[in-house]
């Protein structure tokens, strides 16, 4: 199942926020959104699902333009993980991810043993067994994001939108997220998701794309997009992009600001 974006304008009302984006999310691809504060990731989002009308081109699932799908049809193509902030209500962490299989369910009727077992088996997957009983509420910033993707897996979705999975989190729970971002994208799931991290791109993504003054300003893989150039251009920060070994023989690369 491809999500793909062809000549995507998008904004609120008058004010055109996105301009022209086209861009395609396939089986097992990892696509982070990069940009600065303000430049429209969240309203390309918010486009994509639904929330927010086109002011011109389509979106296409599976080659389809989904103007005019269901959003029950929708929701079980497409799964949104949202930033892990508070709920004022204290539901418990087995009945938040349980609410992913609303798009499965009769009108009026409860989720059913076999909801129930799939549930378990997706947190037994995300190591969150133990939190079934805990409340929402009470549980870390790190956990809530898992559960969060634990709801989304729910939904049985071949996309996860994901907007700034990492963000609020400490240094260890970015890592098991970006963790279980490629673990998901290896069992075939398709993630677009917006980081403000560029090393985060080397982690997880095989496709990257930042936005900049409304238009898709480059796109790619992280190697030719993430590069000391761009990153300049975009954040107006020098940066040196380096390539690092482990005595284990893992290769990464990161992105090293130069303070002054
Ligand atoms: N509901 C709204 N009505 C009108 N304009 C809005 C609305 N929400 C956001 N905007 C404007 O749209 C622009 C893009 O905002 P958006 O939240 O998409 O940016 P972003 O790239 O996600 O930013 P950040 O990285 O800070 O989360 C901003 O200028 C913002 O003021």
């Amino acid at each position: 199942m491809k999500l793909e974006l062809k000549d995507v304008v998008c904004g609120y009302g008058p004010n055109v926020i996105v301009k022209q984006a086209s861009m395609g999310v396939a089986e097992g691809d990892v696509l982070c959104l990069l940009g600065p504060n303000g430049v429209g990731k969240t309203t390309l989002f918010k486009s994509i699902l639904g929330f927010l009308k086109l002011l011109d081109g389509e979106i296409l699932l599976g080659g389809k333009n989904i103007a005019g799908w269901s959003r029950k049809l929708f929701a079980r193509e497409v799964a949104y993980v949202p930033q892990a902030h508070n709920t004022p209500f204290p539901f418990k962490v087995l009945d938040v991810i349980l609410m992913g299989r609303t798009p499965y369910l009769r009108p009026f009727s409860a989720p059913g043993k076999e909801d129930r077992n799939l549930v378990k088996n997706i947190m037994a997957s995300l190591d969150i067994l133990a939190l079934e009983n805990k409340l929402y509420t009470e549980i870390s910033g790190g956990e809530k994001q898992l559960v969060l993707i634990a709801r989304a897996l729910a939904q049985q979705a071949k996309i996860l939108v994901m907007d700034e999975p990492t963000s609020n989190l400490d240094f260890g729970n970015q890592i098991k997220v970006l963790n279980q971002i490629r673990k998901l994208s290896r069992e075939n799931l398709g993630i677009i998701m917006t980081t403000h991290f560029p090393d985060h791109v080397f982690i997880c993504a095989n496709k990257v794309a930042i936005i900049r003054d409304g238009f898709l300003h480059k796109i790619g893989n992280p190697e030719t997009v993430v590069t000391r150039e761009n990153l300049r251009e975009v954040y107006g920060v020098n940066v040196s992009v380096e390539n690092i070994s482990f005595t284990s023989g893992y290769k990464a690369k990161v992105c090293v600001p130069e303070v002054v």
